[in-house]
Protein backbone atom coordinates (compact mmCIF):
# COMPACT_ATOMS: atom_id res chain seq x y z
CA UNK A 1 0.00 0.00 0.00
CA UNK A 2 1.52 3.39 -0.99
CA UNK A 3 1.39 6.29 1.82
CA UNK A 4 -0.77 9.22 1.45
CA UNK A 5 1.65 11.98 1.13
CA UNK A 6 4.70 11.97 -0.65
CA UNK A 7 6.96 14.94 -0.07
CA UNK A 8 9.19 16.10 -2.93
CA UNK A 9 12.04 18.57 -1.47
CA UNK A 10 13.37 21.54 -3.61
CA UNK A 11 16.90 22.43 -2.79
CA UNK A 12 16.29 25.91 -1.76
CA UNK A 13 20.02 27.23 -1.59
CA UNK A 14 20.47 29.19 -4.44
CA UNK A 15 18.94 29.44 -8.36
CA UNK A 16 15.79 28.62 -9.33
CA UNK A 17 14.08 26.51 -6.51
CA UNK A 18 10.71 28.19 -6.14
CA UNK A 19 10.10 27.66 -10.23
CA UNK A 20 10.57 24.07 -9.33
CA UNK A 21 8.59 24.18 -6.56
CA UNK A 22 5.25 25.29 -8.89
CA UNK A 23 5.64 22.66 -11.41
CA UNK A 24 5.61 20.06 -9.36
CA UNK A 25 2.54 21.48 -7.67
CA UNK A 26 1.13 21.82 -10.86
CA UNK A 27 2.32 18.42 -11.81
CA UNK A 28 0.54 16.68 -9.12
CA UNK A 29 -2.37 19.04 -9.44
CA UNK A 30 -2.85 17.82 -13.24
CA UNK A 31 -2.14 14.59 -11.75
CA UNK A 32 -4.12 13.97 -8.84
CA UNK A 33 -6.84 11.79 -10.12
CA UNK A 34 -4.13 8.84 -10.92
CA UNK A 35 -2.20 9.81 -8.47
CA UNK A 36 -2.13 7.34 -5.55
CA UNK A 37 -0.93 9.61 -3.15
CA UNK A 38 -0.94 13.22 -2.17
CA UNK A 39 2.17 15.33 -3.61
CA UNK A 40 3.45 18.23 -1.62
CA UNK A 41 6.56 20.39 -2.22
CA UNK A 42 8.62 21.70 0.10
CA UNK A 43 12.14 23.86 0.22
CA UNK A 44 14.78 22.23 1.57
CA UNK A 45 17.26 24.59 3.03
CA UNK A 46 18.49 22.16 5.78
CA UNK A 47 19.31 18.37 7.49
CA UNK A 48 16.29 18.89 9.25
CA UNK A 49 14.18 19.64 6.25
CA UNK A 50 16.14 16.70 3.79
CA UNK A 51 15.26 14.32 6.03
CA UNK A 52 11.13 14.62 5.48
CA UNK A 53 11.39 14.11 2.10
CA UNK A 54 10.97 11.16 -0.05
CA UNK A 55 12.68 12.75 -3.06
CA UNK A 56 14.49 15.88 -3.79
CA UNK A 57 15.01 18.50 -7.20
CA UNK A 58 18.47 20.20 -7.09
CA UNK A 59 17.79 23.08 -9.06
CA UNK A 60 19.99 25.40 -11.63
CA UNK A 61 22.01 28.01 -10.42
CA UNK A 62 25.70 28.45 -9.91
CA UNK A 63 27.09 25.19 -8.47
CA UNK A 64 30.02 26.72 -6.51
CA UNK A 65 27.73 28.83 -4.95
CA UNK A 66 25.18 25.63 -4.06
CA UNK A 67 28.38 24.15 -2.81
CA UNK A 68 29.54 27.03 -0.67
CA UNK A 69 26.05 27.58 0.83
CA UNK A 70 25.83 23.49 1.54
CA UNK A 71 28.94 23.67 3.18
CA UNK A 72 28.02 26.26 5.57
CA UNK A 73 24.71 24.52 6.18
CA UNK A 74 25.73 21.01 6.64
CA UNK A 75 24.29 19.76 3.91
CA UNK A 76 26.90 18.01 1.51
CA UNK A 77 27.07 14.88 3.96
CA UNK A 78 23.22 14.31 4.43
CA UNK A 79 23.06 15.17 -0.17
CA UNK A 80 25.43 12.50 -0.81
CA UNK A 81 23.38 10.01 1.88
CA UNK A 82 20.11 11.01 0.08
CA UNK A 83 21.14 10.22 -2.72
CA UNK A 84 23.87 7.22 -2.73
CA UNK A 85 22.76 5.82 0.58
CA UNK A 86 19.33 5.85 0.95
CA UNK A 87 18.93 5.91 -2.80
CA UNK A 88 16.01 8.45 -2.81
CA UNK A 89 14.81 9.75 -6.35
CA UNK A 90 16.51 12.89 -6.68
CA UNK A 91 16.28 15.28 -10.32
CA UNK A 92 19.11 17.59 -10.96
CA UNK A 93 18.85 20.43 -13.29
CA UNK A 94 21.73 22.26 -14.72
CA UNK A 95 23.98 23.20 -11.82
CA UNK A 96 22.00 19.89 -9.93
CA UNK A 97 23.83 18.24 -12.66
CA UNK A 98 26.79 18.75 -12.46
CA UNK A 99 26.48 18.22 -8.45
CA UNK A 100 25.06 15.07 -8.81
CA UNK A 101 27.75 13.87 -11.33
CA UNK A 102 30.95 11.80 -10.64
CA UNK A 103 33.67 14.36 -12.48
CA UNK A 104 33.15 18.00 -13.58
CA UNK A 105 35.70 19.45 -15.71
CA UNK A 106 35.93 23.30 -16.45
CA UNK A 107 35.57 23.61 -12.50
CA UNK A 108 38.12 24.36 -9.63
CA UNK A 109 37.34 21.17 -8.10
CA UNK A 110 37.79 22.57 -4.47
CA UNK A 111 34.72 24.93 -5.50
CA UNK A 112 32.41 21.87 -5.56
CA UNK A 113 31.22 19.50 -3.18
CA UNK A 114 29.96 16.86 -5.61
CA UNK A 115 26.86 14.94 -4.62
CA UNK A 116 27.68 11.74 -6.75
CA UNK A 117 25.04 9.59 -7.96
CA UNK A 118 25.59 10.12 -11.85
CA UNK A 119 28.52 8.15 -13.37
CA UNK A 120 29.68 11.34 -15.35
CA UNK A 121 31.71 13.53 -16.20
CA UNK A 122 30.07 16.94 -17.43
CA UNK A 123 31.72 19.81 -18.92
CA UNK A 124 30.68 22.94 -16.82
CA UNK A 125 29.96 26.30 -19.28
CA UNK A 126 30.05 24.02 -22.24
CA UNK A 127 27.72 26.53 -24.34
CA UNK A 128 29.66 29.37 -22.75
CA UNK A 129 28.42 32.49 -20.81
CA UNK A 130 24.85 33.52 -19.86
CA UNK A 131 24.49 35.75 -22.92
CA UNK A 132 25.06 32.46 -24.94
CA UNK A 133 21.61 30.74 -23.66
CA UNK A 134 19.29 29.14 -26.48
CA UNK A 135 16.73 26.92 -26.72
CA UNK A 136 16.13 23.68 -28.61
CA UNK A 137 13.42 21.33 -28.76
CA UNK A 138 13.80 18.11 -27.56
CA UNK A 139 12.97 14.62 -28.70
CA UNK A 140 12.03 13.31 -25.46
CA UNK A 141 9.57 10.17 -26.74
CA UNK A 142 8.52 9.57 -23.11
CA UNK A 143 6.76 12.55 -22.57
CA UNK A 144 2.73 12.44 -23.75
CA UNK A 145 2.24 14.36 -26.96
CA UNK A 146 6.21 14.59 -28.02
CA UNK A 147 5.26 13.80 -31.42
CA UNK A 148 3.41 17.09 -31.87
CA UNK A 149 4.56 19.02 -29.09
CA UNK A 150 8.59 18.72 -28.33
CA UNK A 151 9.73 19.68 -24.83
CA UNK A 152 11.55 23.23 -25.21
CA UNK A 153 15.07 22.74 -23.16
CA UNK A 154 16.19 26.53 -21.92
CA UNK A 155 20.23 25.79 -21.74
CA UNK A 156 21.51 28.93 -19.69
CA UNK A 157 25.33 28.50 -18.74
CA UNK A 158 24.39 24.82 -19.37
CA UNK A 159 26.98 21.63 -18.86
CA UNK A 160 26.77 19.07 -20.77
CA UNK A 161 27.61 15.14 -20.37
CA UNK A 162 30.63 14.99 -21.85
CA UNK A 163 31.51 11.24 -21.30
CA UNK A 164 29.44 8.17 -19.43
CA UNK A 165 31.61 6.26 -16.91
CA UNK A 166 29.27 3.12 -16.55
CA UNK A 167 27.23 2.97 -19.52
CA UNK A 168 23.92 0.84 -18.87
CA UNK A 169 24.38 -2.57 -20.07
CA UNK A 170 20.35 -2.73 -21.22
CA UNK A 171 18.79 0.30 -22.93
CA UNK A 172 15.18 0.10 -20.90
CA UNK A 173 14.12 -0.83 -17.33
CA UNK A 174 17.41 0.91 -15.47
CA UNK A 175 17.41 -0.27 -12.41
CA UNK A 176 19.58 1.16 -8.88
CA UNK A 177 22.36 -1.29 -9.70
CA UNK A 178 22.30 -0.33 -13.26
CA UNK A 179 24.98 2.14 -15.41
CA UNK A 180 24.05 5.04 -16.70
CA UNK A 181 21.44 5.40 -19.40
CA UNK A 182 20.94 8.14 -22.04
CA UNK A 183 17.96 10.51 -21.95
CA UNK A 184 18.00 12.60 -24.46
CA UNK A 185 20.80 14.60 -26.75
CA UNK A 186 20.42 18.22 -28.88
CA UNK A 187 18.92 18.13 -31.90
CA UNK A 188 20.08 19.36 -35.09
CA UNK A 189 18.63 22.69 -34.86
CA UNK A 190 18.86 25.46 -32.11
CA UNK A 191 16.45 27.93 -31.38
CA UNK A 192 18.01 31.79 -31.05
CA UNK A 193 21.86 30.36 -31.44
CA UNK A 194 21.82 31.71 -34.52
CA UNK A 195 22.65 35.34 -34.10
CA UNK A 196 24.80 34.85 -31.23
CA UNK A 197 28.78 33.48 -30.11
CA UNK A 198 26.96 30.50 -30.01
CA UNK A 199 27.84 30.07 -33.23
CA UNK A 200 31.33 29.84 -31.96
CA UNK A 201 33.29 26.94 -32.16
CA UNK A 202 32.85 25.41 -29.08
CA UNK A 203 29.17 25.34 -29.68
CA UNK A 204 29.08 24.32 -33.33
CA UNK A 205 31.30 21.48 -32.98
CA UNK A 206 29.70 20.03 -30.34
CA UNK A 207 26.27 20.68 -30.52
CA UNK A 208 23.90 18.08 -32.71
CA UNK A 209 24.02 15.11 -30.29
CA UNK A 210 25.62 16.43 -27.49
CA UNK A 211 24.13 14.43 -24.20
CA UNK A 212 21.69 16.36 -22.33
CA UNK A 213 20.08 14.14 -19.91
CA UNK A 214 21.17 11.07 -18.18
CA UNK A 215 19.63 8.36 -15.43
CA UNK A 216 20.73 5.68 -13.47
CA UNK A 217 18.75 4.20 -10.73
CA UNK A 218 17.10 6.44 -8.66
CA UNK A 219 19.13 9.57 -10.15
CA UNK A 220 18.18 11.89 -13.03
CA UNK A 221 19.58 14.43 -14.50
CA UNK A 222 19.42 17.37 -17.18
CA UNK A 223 21.55 20.31 -18.28
CA UNK A 224 18.37 22.13 -19.47
CA UNK A 225 16.09 24.16 -17.38
CA UNK A 226 12.34 22.50 -16.90
CA UNK A 227 11.09 24.70 -14.84
CA UNK A 228 11.57 28.13 -17.02
CA UNK A 229 8.22 26.37 -19.30
CA UNK A 230 5.04 26.51 -17.83
CA UNK A 231 5.08 22.81 -19.48
CA UNK A 232 4.82 20.36 -16.66
CA UNK A 233 5.27 17.37 -18.56
CA UNK A 234 9.30 16.57 -17.49
CA UNK A 235 8.07 17.04 -13.54
CA UNK A 236 5.27 14.71 -14.35
CA UNK A 237 7.23 12.35 -15.87
CA UNK A 238 9.45 12.65 -12.49
CA UNK A 239 6.95 12.19 -9.96
CA UNK A 240 5.67 8.92 -12.43
CA UNK A 241 8.52 7.47 -13.49
CA UNK A 242 10.95 7.98 -10.14
CA UNK A 243 8.84 9.35 -6.83
CA UNK A 244 5.99 7.35 -7.03
CA UNK A 245 7.67 4.19 -8.39
CA UNK A 246 10.20 4.11 -5.40
CA UNK A 247 6.82 4.46 -3.28
CA UNK A 248 5.04 1.49 -4.82
N1 LIG B 1 22.01 27.65 -15.25
C1 LIG B 1 22.82 26.93 -14.54
O1 LIG B 1 22.42 26.20 -13.62
C2 LIG B 1 24.25 27.08 -14.86
C3 LIG B 1 25.17 26.19 -14.10
C4 LIG B 1 26.57 26.76 -14.11
N2 LIG B 1 27.22 26.48 -15.35
C5 LIG B 1 27.37 26.19 -12.96
O2 LIG B 1 28.48 25.99 -13.05
O3 LIG B 1 26.84 25.98 -11.93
Amino acid sequence: MQPTTTTVGVLALQGGFSEHVDLVRSAAAQLADSLPTTVTAVEVRTPDDLTRCDALIIPGGESATISLIARRTGLVEPLREFVNVLKKPTWGTCAGLILLSKEAKAAKQSDLALIGGLDVCVHRNHFGRQFDSFTAPLDLPFLPDSATKPFVGFFIRAPIVEEVLRPSTTSDKPSSTEGVTIVARLPDHLNGAKNKTITSEVVVSGAAGDIVAVRQGNVLGTSFHPELTPDARMHAWFLQEFVLKSRA
